[in-house]
């Protein structure tokens, strides 16, 4: 079963990246042809050398033989600045392709992401889609540079070089034959060691980027628990497994591997001697010195560009994981865009029987409520009783497991979620600010005119704000603007899109009188005209709404309002009596 998944995955891997460099191939075809251009001058430049010295280099050389050998030397020259020029010309055209194919793999990989279920984010940290959409990438384009740029030359180069051997000298190109159970053995130990350590050494990489990234997010709860220490410490762990498995895979290529083979290189040589020196000695076969230098040169040249693909290979191994990694995103379903928009919606909710659950078990278990057009329905419970789930299920993040939630009579299942979002506007408890200006964080970029956005922060109670200008830059995090103020512009920012259906997840926070009333203005006008979901934390702020449902363990334990709760005296009286004694 795994092996079959397996041959999926690896199967799907290659089509994608055969797609993709399918799309480079204008870029890809020039960067071969002018490899196998560079291959051919390479070759045919100690052709050259070779035909000076059986030539040209006797003891009774005449100027003539100088001319000659000094225009041989003149096209030698050439033919090795071509050489070079090709080979450049073939690593842009290779490096070209490999950026525009990380380009689009980025993009499109990006695109797919934002189409996931929400529930996909849940069983996978942030970190770690970044980590693909942008490591993983960048690894991939290494992978077309390493295949392209270095090992599609150096194969090229060794089948034209043993080529060439063979053609030369038949002999030197069996005694090369001999050789070749040593390289395979050499390059498959190379090739685990690399893999071991470059493995670890990245895993080790992303727990570190891992950390770092909870630590700066998490900065102020360190300092105010003095645990600055703690975390050096645990970063001082993983940097040094990161050293030394870095050292490791250095250590590998230094003195393994690439030591091996140039060993085998001299032994290569040394081959060659002998056979030239036999054929010398005992006048059996024909040598020339020429021969003899063009076999030495094609030998080293084959082992130069074995060392090239020997050690690129594992680094290809890895780069080919990497993109796996982000392929496999690719491979996730995307939620299917559902033909069915709403338009014109009046903001009826209904939740019937409704049950369901982020994991095996159930969190809410038959939830059933309905709320008209324009009422405001407020949920309420001890944490994690199920008040952010059923909002969760509202905004058709997640389905039911089973009963329905219908809005206007429609089921959400069946209905395209955007068009059901573009009616929908949610105040979150800690409001999320960009690192934009005013306008920016109001209007997201929808062509919402100045106007507009001062017209939506004046009516939300956000004077001051206007005051400053809406184009004043709100720096990250939104660190130089109140709790309140920050309040005020989500506030704006859910009023200006008018929303039939508002949903407010009420600050947990103490704030002061001051700032409770202007938000508190600001929510009352925030909710005129709209079917509202209040989660509350307060029990003080929701007097006046029309519903109010008392949620237990993700079942509805309690509903009505305000007085005929308190008048029920059970649960929802407790919990407002405790709050009133504790203010
Ligand atoms: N994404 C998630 N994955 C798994 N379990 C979750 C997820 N979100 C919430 N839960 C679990 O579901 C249950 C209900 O959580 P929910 O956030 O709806 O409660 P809540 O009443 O809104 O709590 P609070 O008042 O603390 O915000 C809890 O047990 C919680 O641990």
């Amino acid at each position: 079963m795994k092996k079959m998944k397996n041959k999926k995955r690896n199967e799907f891997v290659k089509q994608r990246l055969w797609r993709y460099a399918k799309g480079e191939s204008k870029s890809l075809s020039i960067g071969l042809f002018l490899s196998v251009v560079r291959t051919a001058l390479e070759i045919i430049g100690p052709m050259i050398i070779g035909y000076i010295l059986n030539n040209y280099i006797k003891l009774d050389m005449d100027i003539r033989d100088f001319m000659a050998i000094a225009k041989l030397l003149l096209l030698y020259l050439v033919i090795y600045v071509l050489c070079g020029l090709f080979s450049n010309l073939a690593l842009i055209s290779f490096e070209q392709a490999a950026n525009k194919i990380s380009f689009s793999v980025q993009k499109d990989v990006y695109k797919h992401v934002t189409k996931l279920p929400i529930s996909y984010f849940d069983n996978l940290p942030a970190g770690n889609i970044v980590s693909r959409i942008t490591n993983d990438t960048n690894r991939l384009k290494t992978m077309f540079q390493l295949i392209l740029a270095d090992m599609t030359t150096s194969g090229i180069m060794i089948i034209c070089i043993y080529g060439m051997i063979l053609v030369v000298s038949f002999p030197v190109a069996i005694l090369f034959l001999t050789l070749v159970p040593i390289i395979y053995i050499v390059f498959k130990d190379l090739r685990h060691k690399t893999w071991k350590y470059t493995t670890l050494n990245r895993s080790y990489v992303g727990a570190i980027n891992a950390s770092i990234n909870e630590n700066i997010q998490n900065m102020e709860i360190i300092q105010v628990y003095n645990k600055e220490n703690h975390i050096k410490e645990e970063f001082d762990h993983i940097n040094k497994n990161i050293f030394k498995t870095g050292l490791e895979v250095t250590k590998v290529r230094s003195y393994g591997g690439f030591r091996a083979i140039d060993a085998l290189s001299y032994v290569g040589t040394i081959l060659v001697l002998l056979y030239f020196g036999m054929g010398k000695i005992t006048g059996a076969y024909a040598v020339t010195i020429g021969s003899m230098y063009i076999s030495i040169d094609y030998v080293t040249k084959i082992f130069n560009n074995i060392k090239t693909v020997v050690s690129r290979f594992g680094e290809l191994e890895q780069s080919y994981a990497s993109a796996s990694h982000v392929f496999d995103l690719l491979r996730l379903e995307p939620m299917e865009e559902l033909p069915e928009k709403l338009t014109e919606v009046k903001g009826d909710v209904r939740f019937e029987g409704v049950y369901f659950g982020y994991g095996e078990s159930d969190v809410l278990k038959g939830i059933d409520f309905e709320v008209k057009s324009g009422e405001s329905i407020a949920f309420v419970g001890s944490t994690g009783s199920g008040k952010s789930t059923i909002v969760n299920l509202l905004l058709n993040f997640y389905c039911p497991r089973l009963g329905n939630i219908y809005i206007d009579g429609k089921n959400t299942k069946d209905i395209n979620r955007n068009s059901l979002r573009e009616q929908m506007a949610v105040v979150l408890q800690d409001p999320f600010i960009f690192e934009t200006d005013i306008k920016g964080n109001v209007g997201l970029d929808e062509g919402f005119s100045d106007a507009e956005i001062e017209k939506a922060l004046m009516d939300v109670g956000a004077e001051s704000i206007v005051k400053r200008g809406i184009h004043e830059k709100i720096f990250e995090k939104g660190n130089d603007f109140s709790q309140g103020e920050k309040q005020l512009i989500s506030f704006a920012r859910a009023y200006i899109r008018k929303p039939r259906i508002l949903i407010l997840d009420e600050a947990t926070s103490n704030i002061d009188t001051e700032t409770e009333k202007i938000i508190q203005k600001g929510i009352q006008k925030l909710r005129e005209n709209c079917t509202t979901f209040i989660i509350a934390h307060r029990l003080s702020t929701i007097k006046d709404v029309d519903k109010i449902i008392v949620l237990n363990k993700g079942k509805i334990i309690e509903r009505g309002n305000h007085k005929s709760l308190m008048e029920q005296d059970g649960f929802y009286k407790n919990m407002y009596d405790e709050q009133m004694r504790n203010q």
